[in-house]
């Protein structure tokens, strides 16, 4: 991410800087009064964190402490703090790695901890809030979770797809497998995991809503065509700068300036998405105004014959595209990462890769490929997944949550506008609640009583989906795409360590919490030729 220092800019830039600076004073100064009389109001102390500079608030540090979310960590881990405050600009973070505070604020006080930033990233990924995870809480944040919860990621519509999943299952084989075949190596083929697991889903959600799972045609070995790795690329440079802490998200009058960068970044990665999708979008509005389809068959047909209760169309055709962007951004992420990451931890602890290929022979064994039915007696491949989730989150934060009123958590006051960040690898690396908490120890998931394992977490000891009102509504559809491609992986191949190397690099990316170099690994087919699906 851009490293910026904002006083050189300022003051490399003296006319903006005379331009901007009567509104920076007046709202500077208007954040600082609205601020000291409410906390005047309240006889608790604000939680603990670094000294604010009158006015500005952190905002200095922040920007010079990039990444942002490091130094947020350096801080609490240096006060020894479960909970801090940071104000920027008037606005206070407050940021968390207490499982028990994290339920008081997205469980107990959930109603107050509801809605969300306005800001840069926000703004122009939702197209102005038209979606539902960026929306801030009001009626249309209400219509849109309503529509996804009941229309598009119901068990009975996650039922209806399945066959589209099932068929992009097989693809994911057969991508890995026509790599293994063109290679001459006896000993197997080097696969770029991270690739295979991006575009796997990519091609999941793609098949899902636009009934195809390529915008162009493809490489012919079923990997990735041209668009689709502009398509997926863009997805995740808009995701790495969603919610990245933009000086103009603190300052909104800096947003002209684009400091950082972040507006330009956003936008091109939102058009080259936008110019694959919107037009199949417009294509399909056109096809059913035209009576050329009666029949629905993917996501997008359900989004667009959405009628109220008066036979009006639900959702705008804005709506649709942004919308269809959020559920691309929501789907292609985090199960990639953590298979990607788990498979990496397992490639160095053998014990737990044999175990996983054990369960895998048992359950299912080699004479077919493994499938969804088969989900809930992959008790050990699911803990793989949920420990990666627990120790490798995709972002350091969850989905900042923003309180709608002045109220108190744990003896101390949370003035209303706060953002509420609550920190995944700060759960879920907590060492009061974890034993050993930064191994990968996938036993510690499963139960005595044998009861089934799963990718959730209600009490917020890690956070996977999160919980309450703002909870993900694609708990089955994202469980589901994580477990079939790690289970499908592991079956069909036997994996390795390259030969030049005795152990994956499990290093952290500095700016990210990716692993820093993509996971390139030796797969073998372990199954009969017949078993790799053929292409069609
Ligand atoms: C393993 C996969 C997934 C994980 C780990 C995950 C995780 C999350 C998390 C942490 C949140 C934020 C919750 C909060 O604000 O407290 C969220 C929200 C959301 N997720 Fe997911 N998600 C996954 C897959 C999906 C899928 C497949 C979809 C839909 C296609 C989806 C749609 C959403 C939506 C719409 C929200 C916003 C909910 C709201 O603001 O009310 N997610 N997800």
């Amino acid at each position: 991410m851009t490293d910026f220092n904002i006083t050189n800019l300022l003051f490399l830039s003296p006319f903006y800087f005379s331009l901007v600076f009567p509104f920076l004073v007046a709202f500077f100064v208007s954040n600082y009064l609205k601020s000291k009389t409410r906390k005047a109001k309240s006889l608790l102390p604000l939680p603990p964190g670094p000294k604010p500079w009158p006015l500005i608030g952190c905002i200095f540090q922040m920007v010079k402490n990039r990444p942002t979310f490091r130094w947020i960590h350096k801080i609490m881990n240096g006060m020894n703090t479960e909970i801090a405050c940071i104000n920027i600009a008037g606005i206070h973070l407050i940021t968390v790695t207490s499982p028990e505070l994290s339920c008081e604020f997205l469980k107990n006080q959930d109603s107050i901890f509801s809605s969300r930033p306005i800001c840069l990233s926000g703004e122009l990924i939702s197209n102005n809030y038209l979606t539902t995870a960026l929306a801030p809480i009001g009626d249309h944040y209400h219509k849109m979770k309503r529509i996804l919860t009941s229309k598009v990621l119901s068990s009975k519509r996650h039922k209806w797809l399945q066959l589209k999943r099932d068929e992009e299952a097989d693809h994911l084989v057969r991508y890995i497998y026509n790599q293994c075949k063109d290679s001459d190596n006896q000993l197997g083929c080097l696969v770029n995991v991270r690739t295979a697991a991006r575009h796997y889903c990519g091609n999941v959600i793609r098949k899902m809503i636009f009934g195809k799972r390529f915008f162009g045609e493809g490489l012919e070995n079923g990997g990735p065509g041209f668009e689709e790795i502009e398509h997926v690329n863009a997805l995740f440079t808009v995701l790495g700068y969603l919610y990245a802490f933009g000086v103009s998200d603190y300052i909104p009058w800096l947003k002209i300036l684009d400091i950082g960068g972040h507006g330009k970044i956003l936008r091109e990665g939102i058009q080259s998405i936008r110019k694959y999708q919107d037009k199949e979008i417009d294509e399909r509005i056109q096809i059913w105004k035209k009576g050329f389809k009666t029949e629905e068959e993917d996501l997008l047909d359900v989004l667009i014959m959405l009628k109220d209760e008066n036979g009006n169309a639900m959702l705008t055709s804005e709506e649709i595209k942004a919308q269809i962007i959020e559920l691309m951004l929501a789907t292609v992420d985090n199960p990639s990462n953590a298979v990607e990451w788990a498979l990496a931890e397992m490639l160095n602890q053998p014990k737990t890769l044999e175990k996983a290929m054990q369960e895998l022979d048992m359950v299912v064994g080699k004479d077919r490929l493994v499938q969804e039915s088969d989900i809930p007696h992959l008790n050990y491949i699911k803990s793989c997944a949920k420990e990666s989730f627990r120790l490798h989150p995709i972002a350091p934060f969850n989905v900042p949550h923003v309180s709608i009123k002045d109220t108190n958590v744990a003896d101390y006051f949370i003035p209303k506008g706060s953002h509420v960040l609550i920190s995944r690898p700060g759960l879920g690396r907590n060492p009061r609640i974890w034993d050993d908490p930064l191994k990968f120890k996938p036993e510690r998931h499963l139960k005595n009583n044998g009861s089934q394992v799963v990718l959730t977490d209600h009490h917020l000891r890690m956070l996977t989906f999160s919980t309450g009102g703002r909870g993900c509504p694609g708990i089955v559809l994202g469980s589901t795409i994580t477990t079939m491609l790690l289970s499908r992986i592991l079956q069909g191949f036997t994996w390795n360590i390259p030969a030049d190397f005795s152990k994956i690099d499990l290093t952290e990316s500095e700016c990210d919490v990716f692993l820093a170099k993509s996971l390139v690994a030796m797969a073998k087919p372990r199954l009969a030729e017949n078993l790799y699906p053929a292409y069609y």
